[in-house]
């Protein structure tokens, strides 16, 4: 099994070959790491010395999302074929395959929706999106599970935009209730070429949101640039997250160059917009940027009977998408702001 996966790539058997992987299996490298396929599209990598980390890095949530999926199939060949090896324990989460297969953000219902327990909130409904956020739940909990010792639980889902965005990397910070922001994180994210944050005030169903909330992970949704279909991204633009990635993973003892929070821009979500009907229209173009701003008062979509318009000046838009399903957010905007309380 071993020899067949190295060879023929783990993410390219779990797309054309799913059931090799429908019974979980493991075997160890040469240099020690333990390495277990617990699924298609799931793979862990334990070292033999004990790891201060628990990592989750996942991708493809959205298939079309193809940047990061190309980065961490590169990451898991790596330490599978003994190039790489981690020091820290790693969980490679490939999210949607069948979307990835049809080079579509879903197939039938967005899986970034469907955590928290959001698959199983519609009796009856069941499809493989649902299935497949229970699964991706279950894999992280068993693992942050495995690996209690680590003083540090991390997961960072990674994505990219619809849309060109003026800030070309920018991640979600999901709503913490209560707990600090972390400093270190902040770094890591600034070592990734990720300067732009955007702190969430409300709940959700992502995936990051999920594990911050129920395993107090270090969690975040990173936007690492545009969609582009597999093999048309150009890689230099993701090599400062692949180098920190990589070096997070396979160092003891990682530490990103410290930064200074005036080297960051950060946002608060100041309106979260829900297409609650099907003639839900933006009033900017197709090619409108995220983050571009807006005056107070300026319209920036309408439905039946309603209109959203920018509450004050500077008032920039993110994930614009009025193609969403009913009760989806179509729209987020943001404003500039300053974080208080970090606690590291
Ligand atoms: O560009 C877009 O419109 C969407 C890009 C994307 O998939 N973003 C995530 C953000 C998740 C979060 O808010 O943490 C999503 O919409 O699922
Ligand atoms: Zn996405």
């Amino acid at each position: 099994m071993q020899n067949i996966i190295t060879s023929q790539g783990f993410l390219a058997l779990s797309r054309q070959q799913p059931e090799m992987f429908d019974h979980s299996t493991s075997f160890t490298l040469a240099n020690n790491t333990r390495v277990t396929v617990h699924a298609p599209g799931i793979i862990e990598f334990v070292p033999s010395h004990s790891a201060t980390k628990a990592i989750v890095l996942s991708c493809g949530v959205h298939g079309n999302e193809t940047a990061p999926i190309e980065i961490l199939d590169d990451l898991v060949q790596g330490l599978l074929n003994g190039n790489l090896q981690c020091q820290q324990s790693v969980l490679v989460l490939f999210g949607n395959l069948p979307a990835m297969d049809i080079g579509e953000r879903f197939v039938e219902e967005n899986m970034n929706r469907l955590f928290s327990g959001a698959h199983s909130q519609a009796p009856g409904l069941v499809n493989d999106e649902r299935r497949r956020a229970l699964q991706l739940e279950q894999h992280i909990e068993h693992f942050y599970a495995a690996q209690s010792s680590v003083e540090t639980r991390i997961h960072y889902d990674l994505h990219t935009a619809i849309r060109a965005s003026k800030n070309e990397k920018f991640a979600v910070y999901p709503l913490l209730h209560g707990r600090n922001h972390s400093r270190s994180q902040l770094a890591f994210m600034a070592a990734c070429g990720v300067k732009t944050i955007l702190l969430s005030e409300s709940p959700t169903t992502t995936f990051s949101y999920f594990s911050s909330t129920a395993f107090n992970a270090h969690a975040f949704t990173v936007e690492l640039g545009k969609v582009r279909p597999f093999g048309q991204n150009d890689m230099t633009r993701f090599a400062e997250a692949k180098a920190a990635l990589l070096a997070l993973v396979c160092d003891r003892d990682y530490q990103p160059p410290s930064i200074s929070l005036d080297d960051l821009l950060i946002y608060r979500v100041n309106q979260v917009i829900n297409k609650q009907h099907a003639d839900f229209q933006l009033h900017f173009s197709d090619d409108t940027a995220n983050f571009t701003d807006y005056k107070a008062g300026q319209v920036l979509a309408s439905e039946t009977q309603r209109q959203y318009v920018a509450q004050q000046d500077g008032e920039a838009i993110v994930f614009p998408n009025a193609s969403v399903a009913i009760g989806q957010r179509a729209l987020l905007t943001v404003v500039p702001t300053t974080i208080e309380s970090l606690d590291d």
